[in-house]
């Protein structure tokens, strides 16, 4: 019944449909959206296992572009239901240039919003991020917050900054007419630091560790919390927004979700070594942290090297003052509004989602 013609009459847009977490989000669509007509996946980058996706009953698209070329965005969006806007520059290494970032990010989301209006499109979803709150310049802890937990969010970084000006657009956005007539419905998920199959990070910390002679050196102690989420959980979240958005509009419309599982609260290393330390390495004695003044010495002797070797080359290690600061800040969230707004539960429990990473790493 779900399968047949009539019943499939959706047409959804996902950007960044190619990234660690859009991949997710294409394959969790085709899954669990049984209304599903066409499915376009927009990207720079487009991956090459969108070609076995073409041979099921969902019509499946795939469109490179740019979400800074305004044109081709149009071209995209024109005719989609949804629009789930995942494409992002995730950087806070120093890869690109802030004004790269404010391009994709930034105008990016501008560039999809404006597309929604101008061709009738009424429901978007966009992934925002815990950044756009904390851990703010201060370094305050932000500890079992919620979406409503009072918090000086004040950033310097070019990728929370234009993560959150682009969250705030979408959020305007909600209510504006769109052609026809009708309006648009938008609202936000803020995931925390996603883990799972295809996080690139992990494996770095992988083949690092493998490098030292299977072992990590403790850098963060373990009293810094960090809110952790499955890849599966998030994408479930997306689908499950997308669905609802026209049902519980009044309610959904211009609202901000944090993404949440029933993964453990812990520190950035301690978490991941609960998929490393099955792969065979082992975090050094915990008594024997890494001092933190070496750390900051380190982290600022990094940003320095990058400034003077930036016209012969890209020098972007992964410990920079910025990434210290978040790793060392604890950032913990705990909240039920997705429960409470959309009927949202975990997809994948801890198990399952331990599981399935350990085997990816
Ligand atoms: N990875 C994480 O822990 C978190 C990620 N997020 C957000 O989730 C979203 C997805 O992030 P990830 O999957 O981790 O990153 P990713 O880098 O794996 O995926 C982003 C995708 O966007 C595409 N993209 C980049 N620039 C583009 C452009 N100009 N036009 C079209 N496509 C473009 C990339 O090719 C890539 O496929 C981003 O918006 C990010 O800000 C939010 C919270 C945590
Ligand atoms: C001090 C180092 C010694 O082992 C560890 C450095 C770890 C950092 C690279 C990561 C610590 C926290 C991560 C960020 C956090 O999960 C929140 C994020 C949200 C996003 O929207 C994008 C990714 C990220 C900024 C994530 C990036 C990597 C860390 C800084």
């Amino acid at each position: 019944m779900a399968d047949s013609a009539e019943t499939r009459k959706l047409v959804y847009l996902v950007t960044g449909g190619c990234g660690f977490l859009g991949e997710h989000v294409v394959r969790m669509l085709l899954q669990r959206e049984p209304r599903l007509y066409e499915l376009r996946v927009f990207d720079l980058h487009l991956g090459p296992w969108l070609e076995e996706l073409k041979t099921g009953p969902v019509q499946v698209t795939a469109i490179q572009g740019d979400v800074t070329q305004a044109h081709e965005v149009a071209a995209a969006v024109a005719g989609a239901h949804v629009v789930i806007h995942t494409a992002g520059l995730v950087d806070v290494f120093g890869r690109a240039s802030p004004e790269t970032i404010y391009e994709v990010n930034v105008q990016g989301t501008k560039n999809v919003i404006e597309a929604c209006v101008q061709t009738g499109t009424r429901f978007l979803v966009y992934t925002s991020s815990m950044e756009v709150v904390g851990p703010n310049i201060k370094g305050h802890p932000f500890y079992r917050g919620n979406e409503d937990t009072p918090y000086e969010a004040i950033h310097r970084h070019p990728y929370p900054c234009s993560k959150a000006q682009a969250e705030r657009l979408v959020l305007e956005a909600n209510g504006r007419k769109v052609h026809g007539g009708l309006s648009l419905v938008t609202c936000a998920l803020r995931p925390t630091g996603i883990y799972g199959e295809g996080h690139q990070i992990m494996r770095d910390f992988y083949h690092q560790g493998l490098r030292l002679g299977g072992r990590l050196f403790r850098a963060i102690p373990a009293s810094v919390e960090h809110s952790r989420v499955y890849v599966g959980n998030v994408a479930w979240m997306h689908v499950l927004v997308a669905q609802e958005l026209e049902q519980r509009a009044a309610l959904m419309g211009g609202q901000v979700y944090f993404c949440y599982d029933e993964s453990p609260y812990k520190s950035y290393e301690d978490f991941n070594m609960e998929f490393l330390g099955p792969c065979g390495l082992r975090l050094v004695d915990t008594r024997l942290l890494v001092p933190y003044w070496l750390l900051m010495l380190l982290a600022t002797l990094n940003a320095l090297l990058q400034w003077l070797l930036r016209p012969l080359l890209l020098y972007a290690p992964l410990l920079n003052p910025y990434t210290l600061a978040v790793a060392n800040t604890t950032f913990t969230v705990s909240t039920n509004k997705a429960q409470r707004h959309f009927g949202y539960k975990p997809l994948f429990s801890w198990e399952d989602s331990r599981t399935r990473t350990i085997r990816w790493v």
